[in-house]
């Protein structure tokens, strides 16, 4: 269900259980460093809570997990209060999230739109965060995170850190510096393998085995693990020494700190995303796991300015790495009927984030593939979402031979006609036609649009209106839409001048183009070309509707220029179905479609070959054919000794080389419209 569609309580509810189910995760991970379920699957639980609070803001929780940094430690560590908050950071994942946070800040700022926001780009190491205390120089506390507030006490630890001084030179008299315990890729595989050896605890991955070897009761577990530190912050500080986050980070490197490689100052927003792009490719092959990318307003005196909202500074905003495949529940498996009836297996899913968004519905495409997957409702599976390209199963994870595979349904799930597969398709499609409720919606919003009947004031939103007040079921229904002008008068935001515009643009339309009106009917195979190309044959649509019941329909419409075998049946099936005729014969009389009327006229240029080449400036290339043929010309498309004229724009190449060895005659587009204007 879609949050906007949940009622006040329902969304209570789920937020009730959201925080619920996230401070349970919360505390598996940041304080046993054993998660139950994949990152993915978390963040899909905190995109759903955040989008059911922007839904509903009053519903919002005192604990809600978008209030909240990390979980309150319980282990045997002692307890740090922190003198400055250790917050989280806010997550983006596309590159427009990214350029909206670069909006915020300057709308927060209220800077003008020259004014450079510079940023400061680096990894997202994963690991756990630290707080380093130095007073006058020395190492006197250092802190985990926590819940922000509260951390552990881990001092001992951190002095069994290589990359961490004991000691500084040229610090102030107070400096917390802030930054990331982590394992390096190889490490960690060298310590599980050591692990395995000993029969001791296998982590999950690089950041679980950080915080697992970090969080030790006993230095001693942590000095014997292959630990590192990098800078990217500070906490308390007696005065910032410098202006810029840059230098600041310059500043703790020369301290002695190490700091993320790739770190890098960015003039503007685009010069950022290309940092992110550079790090991404990169990603497999640096010696850590990184998650994202971390941008920072480089000023100073802006990040105090823009301070903190709930969890997390305004000013800084980690760019995440989608994780492209994810595994979770396919709950259901849904039939939707599309506008030409095919019916199309939908899975849904336990929201899960991959490839950067949060998905819960993925296209099983067909019958086929339902059945190579072997996926029932209920199953396990992993699913991938690279790209732009839609989410797919992958793999049914679920090896449960027992259950009874899924059955295809045979009828339409909208309308009960029978559903059946055209020879050699793999696609069921519903019989229903312009009955079928499914396509009505549609079908109609179809019959209207700019390329079929084109009624202006009959947009998709008031065709969507007049379905739900059941004035319009079918094509037929918009020509009696006269009948409720004085209800439609009554309604909210219909005055009476669009009221009558709107009448008088579906008046405009009795009489008009058949191949329109044909197209319009949605008959699968047929579009706007091929519906012209029958109307030229057949003049209007009743007399194709007796033709396409004929004994020799498909002959006869096969005869047709431009119209194939394909075409031929599908017009076939369309008007055998009576449902269909009969609708069309309403609509026929209600609408009269004018006949086909040929629009070629006598000219100078009838009869001759034109061909089109090159780049052309004020028309389309379809449009300069049709206006050849308009002057009935035949358009072609490769240059031969039966070429009369080429048409070249700029660019051309071959064809005008070769034109000119024939010795055809040759024009510029200019040249072309006033031979066009002439006729
Ligand atoms: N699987 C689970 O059950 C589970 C449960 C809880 C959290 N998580 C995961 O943990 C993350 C959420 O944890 P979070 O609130 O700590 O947020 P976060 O880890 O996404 O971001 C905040 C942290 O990033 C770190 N960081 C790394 N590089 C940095 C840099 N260059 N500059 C600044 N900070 C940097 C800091 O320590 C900071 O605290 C999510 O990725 C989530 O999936 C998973
Ligand atoms: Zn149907």
């Amino acid at each position: 269900m879609g949050v906007g569609q949940l009622s006040d309580a329902e969304a209570a509810n789920r937020l009730m259980r959201l925080a619920r189910e996230i401070a349970k995760h919360d505390a598996a991970y940041h304080d046993r460093d054993a998660p139950e379920i994949s990152d993915a699957e978390y963040d899909a639980l905190v995109a759903e809570n955040k989008a059911i609070e922007a839904a509903f803001p009053h519903l919002v929780r005192d604990d809600s997990p978008s209030k909240k940094v990390g979980h309150t430690p319980s282990s045997p560590l002692g307890k740090v209060t922190h003198a400055v908050q250790m917050l989280s950071l806010d997550n983006g994942f596309s590159d427009d999230e990214v350029r909206e946070f670069v909006e915020r800040v300057r709308r927060f700022l209220s800077l003008s739109d020259d004014e450079p926001v510079r940023l400061t780009a680096e990894p997202k190491i994963d690991g756990l965060s630290c707080s380093l205390r130095y007073e006058d120089g020395e190492l006197v506390l250092a802190a985990t995170r926590g819940d922000g507030s509260v951390g552990e006490d881990v001092t001992a630890n951190a002095r069994t850190i290589a990359d961490i001084p004991q000691t500084l030179k040229g610090a102030p008299p107070v400096l917390e510096v802030r930054g990331e315990v982590y394992m390096a890729k190889d490490d960690f595989a060298a310590l599980n393998a050591r692990q395995e050896e000993a029969g001791g605890k296998i982590f999950a991955n690089p950041r679980n085995a950080a915080a697992g070897s970090f969080r030790q009761k006993d230095a001693s577990v942590t000095a014997a693990r292959p630990l590192r530190f990098f800078a990217h912050g500070w906490g308390e500080i007696s005065a910032e020494p410098k202006p810029t986050q840059e230098a600041m980070v310059r500043w703790l490197e020369e301290l002695g700190f190490p700091v993320a490689d790739h770190f890098k100052r960015c003039e503007t927003v685009e010069e950022a995303l290309d940092v992110y792009a550079t790090i991404g490719s990169e990603r497999g092959a640096l010696p850590y796991d990184i998650d994202g990318v971390v941008y920072k307003v480089d000023r100073l005196d802006w990040q105090h300015r823009l301070g903190k909202v709930a969890r997390a500074p305004r000013w800084a905003l980690a760019h995440k790495f989608p994780a492209e495949q994810a595994e979770t529940i396919l709950e259901a498996i849904d039939i939707q009927v599309g506008r030409t009836g095919k019916l199309t297996p939908v899975g849904r899913l336990a929201p899960v984030g991959v490839g950067g968004v949060i998905v819960s519905n993925v296209t099983l495409h067909n019958r086929d593939e339902i059945e190579r997957l072997g996926v029932r409702p209920g199953d396990r599976v992993k699913i991938q979402r690279a790209g732009d390209v839609i989410p797919q199963v992958v793999e049914n994870l679920t090896r449960d031979e027992k259950r009874d595979p899924f059955v295809f349904p045979d009828h339409c799930p909208e309308c009960g006609s029978e559903a059946v597969a055209e020879e050699g398709e793999v696609d069921v499609r519903c019989t229903g036609g312009l009955i079928c409720p499914a396509q009505r919606f549609e079908r109609l919003k179809h019959f209207v649009s700019r390329s079929a009947m084109d009624i202006d004031g009959l947009g998709e939103k008031s065709v969507a209106e007049f379905l739900e007040l059941g004035w319009l079921e079918k094509p037929s229904d918009i020509f009696t839409l006269h009948e409720y002008r004085d209800d439609l008068l009554a309604k909210e935001g219909w005055q009476e001048k669009s009221v009558d515009n709107l009448l008088a643009a579906i008046d405009a339309r009795r009489g008009f183009d058949p191949g329109r009106f044909l197209f319009g009917l949605g008959i699968r195979h047929v579009g706007a070309v091929t519906a012209r190309d029958l109307m030229k044959a057949f003049t209007n649509v009743g007399p194709l509707m007796e033709v396409a019941q004929a004994e020799d329909a498909i002959a006869q419409l096969s005869a047709v220029d431009g119209v194939g075998e394909v075409v031929a049946q599908a017009v076939v099936d369309f008007f055998h179905e009576e449902h269909n005729r009969e609708e069309v014969a309403l609509l026929l009389e209600r609408a009269r479609p004018a006949d086909y009327v040929s629009d070629v006229q006598e000219t100078a240029w009838s009869g001759k070959t034109i061909v089109f080449t090159g780049k052309l400036e004020t028309v389309s290339r379809d449009e300069a054919k049709a206006q050849a043929e308009r002057m009935g010309a035949k358009a072609a498309g490769s240059v031969s000794k039966k070429t009369d004229l080429l048409v070249a724009g700029p660019g051309a190449g071959s064809k005008l080389k070769k034109a000119e060895e024939l010795g055809v005659q040759v024009m510029t587009e200019e040249e072309w419209l006033a031979e066009v204007e002439k006729s």
